[in-house]
């Protein structure tokens, strides 16, 4: 027990040197997301992270680190894709509270879970939705609405970048968390993004704490409507990026 409170104290601590002043009862509402997420994950597969050590430095204080990076932006409108078991989206939805934000995945145990924690975190800011990005990103009610678009491990950047830039308001950033040695992933999503009208802006390395290991954050602004033609149809930017599209046709 005594071990345990430790290592709550521990986020607490991390939360502190990343900028977040986490009072007793926010650390409660992560204590009660890993009670429920560890109870779920024996019926429903969410996360192969299972051990409180590893959740804390691999899910809760990765996706501190994407909020340490939106602070002080423009943030009203927070879409996070392929959410999964709430990372970094259900993070965000914690320690951002007076942003709207929706949580999307294609599937449907994985919502329902989301759904489920939202309701017993009380986190009356966060919204899910079951789809797949790239077909909700083809309806109007959500392209050109989102301040910012998030995705940890969903797809190939290239693929992110196609699925994310429609739901951008002009000039809102899409961050997509990846492992280390993200250059040529980058370079080969370059194509894609200058297609949708975006830059990319910057890509940005930290540590997680115990050496837990190095991560990436690869941001893209929005500069302006994204061409009505993108997404293309589902399942065809994660096949064939636009880089190799180009010299087959
Ligand atoms: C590897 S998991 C990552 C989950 C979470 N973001 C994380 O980092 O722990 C990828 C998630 O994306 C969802 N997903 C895959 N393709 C998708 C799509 N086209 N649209 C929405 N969600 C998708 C999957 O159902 C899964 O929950």
């Amino acid at each position: 027990m005594a071990d345990m409170d430790c290592t709550w104290d521990r986020l607490q601590q991390f939360a502190g040197s990343l900028g977040f002043d986490f009072s007793d009862k926010k650390i409660e509402l992560f204590k009660t997301y890993f009670n429920l997420l560890i109870e779920r994950n024996q019926s429903v597969n969410l996360t192969a992270i299972v051990t409180l050590d590893d959740v804390i430095r691999k899910h809760f204080i990765d996706s501190l680190f994407l909020a340490r990076a939106l602070k002080g932006r423009k943030m009203a409108r927070i879409l996070d894709l392929g959410s999964g078991a709430g990372f970094p989206g259900l993070v965000l939805g914690i320690v951002f509270t007076d942003s709207e934000i929706v949580l999307c995945d294609a599937l449907r145990k994985r919502v329902h879970f989301l759904k489920d924690i939202r309701d017993a975190l009380g986190l009356v800011n966060v919204q899910t939705i079951h789809a797949r990005a790239e077909e909700l990103a083809r309806l109007d009610t959500y392209r050109d609405s989102f301040d910012v678009v998030t995705a940890r491990a969903l797809a190939p950047l290239h693929a992110v970048v196609e699925w994310g830039m429609p739901f951008l308001k002009p000039y809102g950033t899409l961050i997509a968390m990846k492992g280390p040695g993200v250059v040529d992933e980058v370079s080969e999503a370059a194509i894609t993004v200058r297609m949708l009208k975006g830059t990319h802006t910057q890509t940005s390395e930290y540590e997680l704490p115990d050496g837990a290991g190095r991560r990436t954050l690869v941001e893209v602004e929005k500069l302006a409507p994204t061409p009505k033609n993108f997404p293309r149809k589902p399942g065809e930017a994660l096949r064939t990026p636009l880089a190799v599209a180009s010299k087959i046709r």
